[in-house]
């Protein structure tokens, strides 16, 4: 495996309001970020709500460009390229976004919608865009007469296809969910799941996904890197990490996840990115922090088997009690997945899915 897409010490920051005197106040939302997503890899990325994922996920596509550090794809520097530049960049990375009703355009029709990105960029001929619309649609599991049809139409799954078919028509190399399935019905989130571990095979995509649900993430990632005010605090293979995670914060998510059985709860909210505590950013809430934390940050160290972690005390804390392990999927949800990839095997994807 080679890194497909590589983040070198990304820093972003955003205006945080107005201080009375002065100059405007900044909030780091991704803080010295490095990170190499390699090859065909489904690499997660996790934390709690404002710790700055989909800022990274959009600084690794050139959505947003970065204040400091440097992006780079199939190992290309590409951060500071100008927009008329970046054609090839918005072919290869396509965006998947979590509500498909806000992201597509309710006067277009679904056929419309999946050969506009074809068109934009200058793909084929009129019917060749059609051809390949249709044949989107029903690798998403959709049928033909869909295309002729409107968003408000379909069910929130099936606009989640529309949106898979719409971002897989450049023919990308990297796929970016954020959360891609947390709006939808958890009975119809395995469905869209499976389809994506599909697609990524058929196709050789690599896929990064931002989720909140550690149940999503175990099912379909190959690493996992979480994140913690806008720092990544470890990151590792998913089986190692769902094993036992080694950083505090991470140990903490993974045990509040509901069927985990408990262990140390998280104590408090996050800092504000606005007013970030020195040292350790997670030592206030740290129940491993010694005075060391609150001084330095720990930097993200190499410690074998491909897992990094940021923590002083990472070695004690592994070989202290067992860490938690996360839950394995519900018997139901596991039932469900079964299921789904039963019937596409009976009856191909044209099966009228949610
Ligand atoms: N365009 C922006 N302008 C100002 N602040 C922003 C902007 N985008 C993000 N932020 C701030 O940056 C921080 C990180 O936001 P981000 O959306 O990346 O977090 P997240 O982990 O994806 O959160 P969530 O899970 O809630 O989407 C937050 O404090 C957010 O308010």
């Amino acid at each position: 495996m080679s890194g497909v897409l590589e983040a070198r010490d990304l820093v972003k920051r955003f205006p945080a309001g107005r201080s009375l005197f002065g100059p405007p106040r900044l909030m780091t939302a991704v803080d010295g970020v490095s990170l190499s997503v390699e090859e065909g890899e489904t690499l997660a990325i996790v934390g709690e709500s404002g710790c700055g994922k989909s800022t990274l996920a959009r600084l690794l596509i050139r959505l947003l460009e970065p204040d400091e550090g440097r992006v780079l794809l199939n190992g290309r520097d590409v951060t500071h390229l100008p927009e008329s530049r970046l054609r090839p960049l918005r072919r290869a990375l396509q965006f998947i976004f979590q509500d498909p009703f806000s992201s597509l355009n309710p006067r277009m029709s679904v056929g419309a919608l999946v050969e506009e990105p074809m068109r934009a960029h200058g793909l084929g001929t009129a019917a060749e865009r059609r051809a390949r619309a249709l044949a989107l649609l029903a690798r998403v599991g959709l049928r033909p007469e869909h295309a002729g049809r409107y968003p408000h139409e379909f069910s929130g799954g099936q606009r989640q296809r529309v949106g898979i078919a719409r971002a897989l028509a450049t023919g990308p190399s990297v796929l970016i969910g954020d959360e891609p399935v947390s709006a939808l019905d958890v009975s119809v989130q395995a469905q869209v799941i499976n389809l994506l571990q599909d697609l990524k095979a058929d196709f050789g995509l690599t896929l990064i996904v931002i989720a909140h649900d550690l149940g999503v993430i175990r099912h379909m990632s190959d690493r996992v890197a979480v994140m913690y005010l806008g720092q990544i605090v470890e990151l590792a293979p998913a089986r190692s990490f769902f094993a036992g995670p080694l950083h505090p914060y991470a140990r903490a998510l993974v045990a509040a996840t509901p069927g985990a059985g408990g262990g140390a709860p998280l104590k408090g909210e996050p800092p504000s990115p606005a007013d970030p505590p020195p040292g350790c950013r997670f030592h206030r809430r740290c129940p491993h922090a010694e005075p060391r934390c609150a001084e330095g940050r720990p930097p993200l160290l190499a410690v074998g088997e491909g897992r990094s972690v940021a923590c002083f005390r990472w070695r004690e804390i592994g070989a202290g009690p067992a860490a938690p392990a996360a839950p394995a999927l519900t018997e139901a949800a596991a039932a469900r997945f079964a299921l789904y990839r039963d019937a596409l095997d009976a009856k191909g994807p044209a099966s009228a899915p949610q």
